[in-house]
């Protein structure tokens, strides 16, 4: 008897602003389809990839030398480490030395961070070189590997510096899941349950049936729940690439998570800040009159069961308010926030009164 890997599924990201439509795929032993991204015009390759993933690099490395290309393997530090302008300046030297040319191709393998620098790098190498996602966690499949936003961090704030530069093709190999600690595996569910809360329920009644399942990737709805959510992804980012109005739904829960990471110095994940940030944008809503009590309730009782913390330290709130001000989101001296005027109903809320922000932070204050 012969075993078949399944097919992929394949979700299609629309072309907009004048860029190309790309795959991302989703399933087990994709690394066959990198040549065909890196396509035969490439002569080199750089693979870049955290240090946690060293061996992955080195395979991929090797791989791409047997199929002809020139292939290095660029180490970055692990998670929001390597988002930096120092890390950025050291590809960028590695990519000279080598001759990187326009034809050339960049492969980002690793997290949300590893992606979000790679696609930097190619958006900033020769004004601009093509690049393939390869994530390998949870939150790189559904959320940062697909769209196109790149950057690093500055002192100031969180991507703050970056370019909209979309992949070639993004492959989500299942499989990288099991080497996933469950602190990262669960943060990266926290982006899963905000593409439940804006768009698609169906995620939220899969978690909640059964939560502990969902913690792992071993769990029945995981290629379901990765699914659902990059649909939902590649459905904003294809009609709105560059944000100009619907893709700020995206953000939901970001404007004060953004602010939670940057006083945490990055030693909270993503995932950790967004679900407080879900939270608070939930109570905002709930009480600027705009969302009823039990779907703001639903955050919590959610996000709780699946590990993730749902409240953040009291005495933090002038800081968080003078980083939030620096949100891409503000206009001027205006905050606007993403929140909810029911379930999968987000919309902008502009420049709330700081009495119900006090009022909503409250809510999140341990
Ligand atoms: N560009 C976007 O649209 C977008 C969207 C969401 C989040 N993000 C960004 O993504 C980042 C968070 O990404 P993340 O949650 O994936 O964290 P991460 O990239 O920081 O990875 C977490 C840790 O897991 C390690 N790792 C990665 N894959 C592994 C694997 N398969 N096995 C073992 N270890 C592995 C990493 O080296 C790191 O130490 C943040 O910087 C966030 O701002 C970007
Ligand atoms: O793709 C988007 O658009 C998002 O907002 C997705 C977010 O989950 C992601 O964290 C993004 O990097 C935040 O973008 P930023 O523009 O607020 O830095
Ligand atoms: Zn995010």
């Amino acid at each position: 008897m012969t075993s078949t890997t399944p097919a992929p599924t394949r979700i299609t990201v629309g072309g907009s602003a004048g860029t190309q439509p790309y795959d991302v795929l989703i399933g087990h032993r994709l690394l066959g389809e990198l040549p065909g991204l890196i396509g035969s015009s490439a002569k080199r390759v750089a693979v870049l990839h955290p240090e946690a993933l060293a061996e992955t690099g080195g395979v991929l490395r090797e791989d791409l030398e047997s199929q002809g290309y020139q292939a290095i393997a660029v180490q970055l530090p692990n998670a929001e480490e390597s988002k930096t302008a120092e890390v950025a300046a050291y590809c960028w030297k590695v990519l000279g030395q080598t001759g990187f040319t326009r034809s050339d191709v960049i492969v980002g393998v690793g997290g949300g961070a590893t992606t979000d620098v790679a696609g930097f790098v190619a958006a900033t190498w020769l004004r601009g070189v093509s690049w393939v996602a390869v994530p390998t966690t949870v939150l790189g499949m559904v959320d940062a590997a697909v769209g196109g936003k790149t950057g690093i961090n500055t002192a100031e704030g969180k991507n703050l510096v970056g370019a909209f530069h979309p992949p070639a093709g993004v492959l989500c190999d299942l499989a990288a899941l099991e080497s996933l600690g469950v602190h990262d595996y669960v943060g990266g569910l926290a982006e899963v349950v905000k593409a439940g809360f804006i768009a698609d329920p169906v995620i939220l009644d899969l978690i909640e049936a059964d939560p502990e399942a969902a913690r792992s990737p071993e769990g029945p709805h995981t290629a379901e729940l990765i699914e659902r959510s990059v649909k939902v992804k590649a459905e904003v980012v294809s009609a709105d690439l560059k944000e100009s109005g619907l893709r700020e739904i995206l953000n939901y829960g970001h404007t004060l998570a953004h602010a939670i990471e940057k006083n945490e110095r990055y030693e909270w994940r993503h995932g950790a800040a967004v679900s407080v940030g879900m939270v608070f944008a939930a109570e905002l809503g709930r009480i600027a009159g705009r969302l009823d009590n039990a779907t703001a309730e639903r955050h919590r009782t959610v996000l709780k069961s699946l590990g993730l913390p749902v409240t953040y330290r009291g005495d933090q709130w002038p800081k968080l308010l003078e980083t939030m001000r620096v949100d891409k989101k503000s206009r001027g001296d205006m905050l606007r926030f993403i929140v909810l005027d029911g379930l999968a109903k987000p919309s902008v809320l502009e420049a709330p009164d700081p009495a119900m922000l006090l009022a909503a932070h409250a809510e999140i204050a341990a």
